[in-house]
């Protein structure tokens, strides 16, 4: 069974995501942020404890880095689009 997202929780988790610089991608349903760090040893530092608590959680994103920027995006491959667990990464990365 989906676990997708959809009708008012959905809209809910949007529109919180959204006030946190978090946006749709066009085109697939997914959704993005780029963080900018000091320099590019605060970003890798940074990439590097989302990645364990990715790895922990078994949901994983997907992104590049260009020096001290990440630029991220976000869905549930297995699903083929958002869900909770997006929504649950997303904050962990804001609120590292
Ligand atoms: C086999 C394993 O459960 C899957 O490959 C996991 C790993 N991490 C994942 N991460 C994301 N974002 N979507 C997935 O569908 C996914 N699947």
């Amino acid at each position: 069974m989906s676990d997708k997202l959809d009708g008012a929780a959905r809209t809910e988790a949007l529109d919180a995501l959204k006030a946190r610089g978090w946006d749709l991608v066009e085109g697939r349903d997914a959704i993005a942020k780029s963080f900018k760090f000091d320099s590019f040893v605060a970003a890798f530092g940074w990439m590097t404890q989302v990645a364990i608590l990715s790895e922990k959680a078994n949901h994983h994103p997907e992104w590049s880095n260009t020096y001290n920027r990440v630029e991220v995006v976000l869905t549930s491959h297995d699903v083929g689009g958002l869900t909770e667990r997006d929504v649950k990464l997303a904050r962990k990365m804001d609120d590292l």
